[in-house]
């Protein structure tokens, strides 16, 4: 047996996407062993493992109503607390906070505080729990939003989160699906830069992004759309066709990507996200939009390489008999959000 252990464990979706035996056969060359974790089955007879890497987004998500999966869920986080030696990609609070956007916006939103100086922000937003337009309406028009509006569903992961859409006026907002997030929409030339995080390395590849469209209030129907058909390499659609007209912003400065990389890791607590960002383009200002929880780092050929080294570091720092807590990364971000929730969005 390889001296030197790797759990994965994966939902099947994710599984499939990413190339495991791929990952396996470079991490073999390194005398690391990879193994694919089965949930329904023991994991103490799997183990031991130096490091476990994890997507339980979904599994965490459906343990709010499904018992068979809190039965999953809290056999890992059995297992995880009997063997504090192995390291955990990523930590469970930490990551659970990002499948709430109304946790992820406010450590978004206090990004502007954090990296004063270096022309980041994120789009005003409003934190939806009723479905009672005029209470909305009100909302809207204490907090500025300015239209149109971009409706997020409060879950961020899993495949009844991407369903999204755009208001253009007051009357519309009888169409809001709560609990979401009303955000203003932000003009950026239809370009998303999607900057992937490993460890302390960071990747940023563009994809195409939802248009420009008029600001201001008019009278348009809401627009409704799944994400992962406008942001998406292949994607292809009416909603994201590029006005020739329109000159190409600068992209993001290099200096502004790795200030906010580093404050997101620390903050965060995570070593595998993806941030999302635009740039505004009347002010160039880095809007951020987004953070995803092991996103899918299609475009960087170098993620299994920068993984496989990165798994190598925090393992160097265990040692051979004693692994330790990955220094780098800040105690666990649990209480985090309750400690950044003053500059959350409101509430409604
Ligand atoms: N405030 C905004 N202003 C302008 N466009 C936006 C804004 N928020 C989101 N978008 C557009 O909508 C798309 C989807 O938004 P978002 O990234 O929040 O969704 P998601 O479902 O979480 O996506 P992902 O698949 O990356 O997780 C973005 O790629 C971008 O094109
Ligand atoms: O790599 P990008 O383009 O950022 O897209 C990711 C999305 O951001 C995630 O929301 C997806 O995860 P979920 O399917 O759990 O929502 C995630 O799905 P994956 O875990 O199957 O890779 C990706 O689609
Ligand atoms: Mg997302």
């Amino acid at each position: 047996m390889a001296s030197r252990r790797v759990g994965f464990c994966l939902s099947d979706k994710k599984r499939r996407r990413i190339n495991l035996s791929a990952f396996s056969d470079l991490c073999a060359g390194r005398g690391i062993e990879v193994v694919e974790i089965d949930l329904s089955q023991p994991m103490a007879s799997q183990g031991p493992f130096n490091v476990i890497v994890h997507k339980l987004s979904d599994v965490i998500v459906e343990a709010e109503y499904d018992s068979q999966s809190q039965q999953l869920l809290s056999n890992f986080q059995n297992y995880i607390s009997a063997h504090p030696q192995t390291l955990l990609l990523d930590p469970l609070p930490a990551m659970t906070q990002l499948l709430d956007r109304f946790a992820s916006y406010r450590i978004m939103s206090q990004l502007q505080n954090t990296l004063k100086g270096k022309s980041i922000c994120c789009p005003p937003y409003l934190e939806i729990n009723t479905s009672d337009p005029s209470v909305i309406q009100a909302a809207v028009r204490s907090r500025q939003l300015s239209y149109p509006l971009i409706c997020k569903t409060r879950v961020a992961h899993g495949s009844r989160s991407h369903e999204m859409s755009l208001i253009f006026s007051e009357v519309r907002l009888c169409d809001v699906r709560s609990p979401c997030i009303l955000q203003s929409f932000v003009n950026h030339g239809a370009v998303l830069h999607k900057v992937f995080v490993v460890g302390d390395d960071h990747f940023t590849v563009e994809r195409p992004s939802l248009k420009n469209f008029p600001p201001g209030p008019c009278d348009r129907s809401t627009i409704f759309f799944n994400s992962h058909d406008v942001s998406k390499p292949e994607s292809s659609s009416h909603l994201t066709a590029l006005d020739d007209t329109m000159p190409r912003l600068p992209p993001p400065s290099s200096d502004a990507m790795v200030a906010l990389v580093r404050q997101l890791r620390v903050e965060l607590g995570m070593a595998l996200f993806g941030v999302d960002v635009i740039v505004n383009i009347h002010t160039h200002t880095l809007t951020v939009i987004d953070i995803n929880i092991f996103p899918g780092y299609e475009g960087v050929p170098q993620f299994f390489s920068s993984l496989l080294s990165y798994i190598e570091s925090i393992m160097e720092k265990q040692g051979p008999s004693e692994p330790a807590v990955d220094p780098d990364l800040s105690p666990q971000p649990s209480h985090c959000h309750e400690e950044l929730c003053p500059a959350g969005g409101d509430k409604f």
